[in-house]
C-alpha cells in the first residue's frame, strides 16, 4: 500500500493538501483530476497519512487508502476502530487534523464540498435523520433527488420512473405506495439506499447498513448491494462499512481492516480475511471460513472463559 502510494505520488496522481500547520500544498490541478475522475485507471478515493485527533486522542492515524473507481470495497473493524469517522472524512463531514484526501478526483481544501456532495451519498441508517413517517416509500426515494427530508414539489415523470425502477432494484416494488412508518427496518434501509441512488451518485458510502437486522433482512440488503454490481455500467463506487465479515457480499473486491484508528491490513478479501489477522484485530480467537465468495467467522465456546477473563 505504502509503496503504491509512493508510486502514485511520484506519478503525480495523488494531490497533496496538509491540514496541519499554516502551509497548504496542492498539486497541479490536472494531476489532481487524474485520481478518480472516472478514468479506468482512476481512483474514487485517495487518502494519504490521514489522521483525526479528538480531545488529545488520535481516532484515526496514518491512514493510507486508495479505492479504484467503480469498485465495491469494505472497511471492516471492531467497535470504535474509526470506520464511521473515516466515512465522515471521505464525505467531507469531518475535517482531518492531518493528511491528504482526494475524492472523485477533487482535492479536499480546493473543492466546494457542497458541490462534491452532489456526487456522493453517505447512508447511515443509525443516526440518520428519519424521513417523515407518513410519506410513502416512493416519496422517500424521490426526496433523494432534492437532498431534502420532505417532498415539496411534484417531481417530474422521469424522476418518478427512476425512483420506481430503483425501488424495484432494491426489492421494494410491492411496497412503494406504503407509508414509510409501516416498512420493516430492513425495508427502510433498502428504501434509503434507493433514495441515495436516485441522484446517481458516483460514490456511495454505506455505514453499517445491516446493523440490527434479522437474517432475512440482512441478506436482502446484501443482495441489494450485490445487485448494483450486476447491473449496467452506471454503478457507483461503493464503500461498505461493517463490523462483521459475514456482511461482505461477493462484490467486495478489497477490504481495509481498521484497528484503533490505524490500518491493520488492506488488500483483496483472500489476502486480508485471515484467521490470524482477524483474531488479533478482534482480540478473539476465531476461524475464518470461506464459502461461495462469502466469509464467516467461527468462535469456539472453548475460548469463552479466556475471553471473560481478559475483559
Ligand atoms: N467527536 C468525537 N469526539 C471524541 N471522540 C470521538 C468523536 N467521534 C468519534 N470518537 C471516538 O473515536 C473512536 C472511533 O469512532 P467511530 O465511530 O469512528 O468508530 P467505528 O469503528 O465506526 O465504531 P462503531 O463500529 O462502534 O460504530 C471511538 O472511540 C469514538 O468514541
Amino acid at each position: 500500500m505504502t509503496g503504491r502510494l509512493s508510486e502514485l505520488a511520484r506519478s503525480g496522481l495523488i494531490c497533496t493538501l496538509h491540514w496541519m500547520g499554516p502551509k497548504v500544498e496542492t498539486m497541479d490541478r490536472s494531476a489532481a483530476e487524474g485520481a478518480g475522475n472516472g478514468r479506468s485507471d482512476g481512483f474514487a478515493i485517495v487518502a494519504r497519512g490521514v489522521g483525526v485527533q479528538k480531545e488529545d486522542r488520535w481516532i484515526l492515524k496514518d491512514v493510507d487508502w486508495t479505492v479504484p473507481t467503480g469498485a465495491c470495497v469494505a472497511i471492516l473493524g471492531p467497535n470504535g476502530s474509526g470506520k464511521s469517522s473515516l466515512a465522515r472524512v471521505i464525505s467531507g463531514y469531518l475535517w482531518p487534523t492531518e493528511g491528504e484526501v482526494s475524492v472523485l478526483g477533487e482535492v479536499f481544501g480546493s473543492v466546494n464540498l457542497h458541490e462534491l456532495r452532489e456526487s456522493l451519498r453517505l447512508v447511515q441508517p443509525i443516526g440518520q435523520a428519519e424521513p417523515a413517517p407518513e410519506m410513502t416509500a416512493l416519496q422517500v426515494a424521490l426526496t433523494g433527488a432534492f437532498g431534502t427530508v420532505g417532498l415539496y414539489s411534484e417531481p417530474p415523470g422521469e424522476l418518478r420512473a427512476e425512483a420506481e425502477r430503483l425501488l424495484g432494484v432494491v426489492g421494494l416494488r410491492s411496497v412503494m405506495g406504503h407509508p414509510y412508518r409501516t416498512l420493516s427496518n430492513g425495508e427502510r434501509i433498502r428504501c434509503l439506499i434507493a433514495r441515495a441512488l436516485v441522484r446517481k451518485p458516483r460514490l456511495l458510502l454505506l455505514d453499517e447498513p445491516t446493523a440490527g437486522l434479522d437474517l432475512l433482512a440482512r441478506e436482502q440488503v446484501l443482495a441489494t448491494i450485490e445487485s448494483l454490481f450486476r447491473s449496467g455500467d452506471e454503478r457507483p463506487t461503493v464503500v461498505l462499512i461493517t463490523h462483521h465479515l459475514e456482511e461482505l457480499p461477493p462484490a467486495v473486491s478489497r477490504v481495509m481492516v481498521l484497528d484503533e484508528g490505524k490500518v491493520a491490513a488492506e488488500g483483496t478479501p483472500e489476502e486480508v480475511l485471515t484467521s490470524e489477522l482477524l483474531s488479533a484485530v478482534y482480540r478473539c480467537p476465531l476461524d475464518v471460513v470461506q464459502s461461495n465468495g462469502r466469509y464467516y467467522s467461527r468462535v469456539s465456546p472453548g475460548a469463552w472463559d479466556a475471553l471473560l477473563a481478559s475483559g
